[in-house]
């Protein structure tokens, strides 16, 4: 099957890093493999590329590489593009989209426009041809109104939801130290055709195998799903982001707990309010991200990433949409629209 993956950051590295692996470890001419991966990176970056490298910290701060791959010739190479390459030839299965959603209207745009010239001219091969008609679409993105986004700008609606825990730090595109492991839920593609059910299993068995177990839950259960992600993001991110240092601060000390609470319990509430019941185990929202902040203990979070990039956060997506879906339903979340002005306001800090 033909995979492409957009967004190189921490998941999309993570994930594209291991199915190369997976794929071609060795980067060996090998004779046509049934599987193949590629993943949309920009000019000046393929430039830079030799390998892909998924890391470990060690105590002592120093990182170990854990999976290395390299992509200084082909075959391998020619999984790296820009998109607009000659090789990329036939449409792709599956999309995974794992872009920041502050950037998702502009990839889908990108989409968009590479399909349109691909109908337009035949003779053009890229990527962006896949998004037509039979391929699937996977966003594995934080935050809420990625999936909208996507099916609005590329008129499709073969775009479905994902959400992971896995966390990562991104040091370049391709290169990723593991921030823990945790498990990735897609959402089934019961209620589109034959062929993209197909691609969806095939897609599963192939994660599987290049070990990132994935779960597939209904259609009608993924906003459970999606909202206990945005719960955790919105419980994790900011506070971690104000504190400057990686997840395991906000596990530390009564007034952390206390601000986490008020925070997951908003949105617990408005997530109740929207006839959404939420994925805890039986824990207390308190609890859940508690335990998803331990065991990514050492990740510095995306949106403080994003901070200390200089980037505009997640925010946006997360927070700020429990605010909206608040006011909604006349549900009050004073904390939640708290942490949207301070994430701002460490947006625009300047030295
Ligand atoms: C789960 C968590 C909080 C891991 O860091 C994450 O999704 C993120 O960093 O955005």
């Amino acid at each position: 099957m033909r995979v492409g993956v957009v967004g190189l950051g921490a998941v999309g590295s993570l994930f594209f890093n291991r199915l190369l692996h997976h794929i071609n470890p060795r980067n060996e001419i090998v004779a046509a493999s049934s599987n193949r991966v590629f993943a949309l990176v920009k000019q000046q970056h393929l430039r830079n590329l030799e390998s892909v490298a998924i890391y470990e910290r060690a105590p002592g701060g120093q990182r170990t590489p854990v999976l290395q791959v390299p992509v200084n010739a082909p075959p391998n190479a020619l999984s790296l593009t820009t998109g607009a390459d000659e090789h990329v030839t036939t449409p792709l299965d599956v999309l995974l989209v794992a872009v920041k959603s502050t950037d998702t209207v502009d990839v889908a745009q990108q989409l968009a426009v590479a399909a349109t010239a691909i109908t337009n001219n035949p003779t053009i091969s890229s990527i962006g041809l896949q998004s037509r008609k039979n391929s699937l679409l996977i966003s594995l993105q934080n935050g809420l109104g990625n999936v909208h986004v996507l099916q609005e700008q590329l008129v499709t609606e073969n775009v479905l939801h994902g959400v992971t825990y896995m966390g990562g730090q991104c040091l370049s595109p391709g290169h990723v130290i593991m921030g823990g492991k945790g498990a990735t839920i897609l959402q089934g593609a019961d209620h589109l055709g034959d062929v993209q059910q197909k691609h969806l299993q095939r897609f599963c068995t192939l994660l599987d195998a290049a070990q990132l177990p994935t779960q597939v839950v209904n259609s009608q259960d993924v906003q459970s799903v999606i909202w206990t992600k945005l719960l955790v993001n919105a419980g994790i991110n900011p506070l971690a982001s104000l504190l400057d240092r990686p997840n395991r601060c906000v596990t530390d000390g009564a007034s952390n707990h206390r601000v986490v609470r008020q925070i997951v319990d908003e949105v617990a509430a408005v997530a109740a309010a929207e006839g959404i019941p939420l994925q805890l185990g039986g824990q207390l929202p308190l609890e859940f991200t508690l335990g998803v902040a331990n065991a990514t203990s050492t990740n510095v979070c995306s949106m403080l990433h994003d901070i200390r990039a200089g980037k505009r956060t997640e925010i946006g997506a997360i927070n700020e949409m429990v605010v909206y879906y608040g006011q909604r339903h006349g549900i009050p979340t004073p904390t939640n629209a708290l942490m949207v002005d301070i994430v701002r306001a460490l947006e625009n800090r300047r030295d």
